[in-house]
């Protein structure tokens, strides 16, 4: 690795290079088909995916920038650190290092900086995609019995889906200085791409604050106000706050990576989120390719969240994300005062 890129340059592409390898274990532990699901709380499930791939992050960056503070989503109850050897990655990715530090950035310590860890976004859809993937009817049939948390509604729209829900898993690291997120990863598992003929499965999108984006085409905004929102938790507050938006499409769809990707690759122009679920780990690294790419993430009444090891966990009052100022400032002015006071009461 080169040494002579700035600190946050090279832990950017380290995470690049990080996450490429989890997303490669998010894949190997659904082709085992063992998931080793725990539920951790209502409508919040843990797998065996998230487990592994939390490791080897935090284990990877940790053994190269040892003063980082990191979060990650998941509790390591036997604090086990030790993993195995081919989890440990040292590369950076290559184009990723060739970028221009802001001059803000360049003076940065490790000790400055908390990294916050999603390694699995979108479990609830990882674990009905592996649903899906029973290609036997009888097999599926008796999982679907088995399945702890899923109703005929959301198996009926699973069987639409074309088994898509794959694609709505991402692997989040995002890197913060000051509370502020400043660089992210979004990598994606299963993207399906020809390369060179080729196909290939995954894909890792990437940003710098004051520095650029990359790893996916960006697109314009769409026309008419597209809304992406929650497919698996939503409420009776999360549906009021998208009734009022009045929206042409809101697309219910997994993951706080894959709705940002959306706003990124100008499937949709606005994410509202009018609940308290959502976590800093969920938005942190999102946060920071969405603003770097020209678009907004606050809460629902528009201040946007900190992000130092001291700062609660949950994101309290919501999210609101946009693609561009003028979008992130119509939603924020469309929530009405009594949705604000119940979220903040909540
Ligand atoms: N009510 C809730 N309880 C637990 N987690 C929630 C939640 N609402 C949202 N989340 C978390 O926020 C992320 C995005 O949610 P959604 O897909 O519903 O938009 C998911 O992250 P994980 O899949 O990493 O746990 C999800 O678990
Ligand atoms: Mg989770
Ligand atoms: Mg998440
Ligand atoms: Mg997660």
């Amino acid at each position: 690795m080169s040494n002579s890129a700035p600190l946050i340059v090279r832990l950017l592409a380290s995470s690049v290079s990080v996450a490429n390898r989890a997303g490669k274990i998010v894949r190997d532990v659904m082709s085992k088909g063992e998931l080793g699901i725990v539920e951790k709380g209502k409508d919040d499930y843990q797998t065996e995916a998230d487990r592994s791939a939390q490791k080897c992050i935090i284990a990877s960056l940790s053994a190269q920038y040892p003063k980082l503070c990191i979060i990650g989503e998941e509790d390591n109850p036997d604090n086990e650190t030790e993993v195995p050897s081919d989890w440990l990655i040292v590369d950076a990715d290559k184009e990723v290092l060739l970028l221009n530090c802001p001059d803000s950035l360049l003076g940065v310590k490790e000790e400055d900086i908390v990294v916050w860890v999603d390694p699995l976004d979108g479990t609830a859809e990882y674990t009905q995609g592996a649903l899906m993937l029973k290609r036997n009817p009888w097999e599926r049939g008796k999982m679907y019995l088995m399945h702890p948390f899923i109703s005929m509604k959301w198996y009926l729209s699973l069987l639409q889906s074309n088994y898509g829900f794959l694609e709505h898993v991402t692997v989040l690291i995002g890197i913060a200085v000051n509370e502020k997120p400043v660089a992210g990863v979004i990598h994606q598992p299963y993207y399906k791409s020809i390369v060179d003929g080729e196909k290939k499965l995954g894909r890792t999108i990437w940003g710098l604050q004051e520095a650029g984006v990359g790893g996916f085409s960006s697109a314009a905004p769409p026309d008419s106000l597209i809304i992406t929102t929650t497919r698996s938790h939503s409420n009776p507050l999360v549906e009021k706050a998208l009734q009022v938006m009045e929206a042409s499409q809101i697309l219910r769809v997994g993951g706080a990576g894959y709705k940002v990707l959306q706003l990124l690759e100008g499937q949709a122009s606005v994410y509202v989120f009018a609940s308290p679920g959502c976590k800093k780990w969920d938005t942190c690294g999102p946060e920071a390719i969405l603003s770097a790419a020209g678009g907004k993430l606050t809460d629902i009444v528009g201040n946007f969240y900190k992000y130092g090891a001291s700062e609660s966990r949950p994101n309290k009052m919501g999210v609101l994300a946009a693609v561009n100022d003028d979008l992130h400032k119509y939603a924020i002015s469309k929530i009405p005062q009594e949705l604000k006071e119940a979220l903040a009461n909540k």
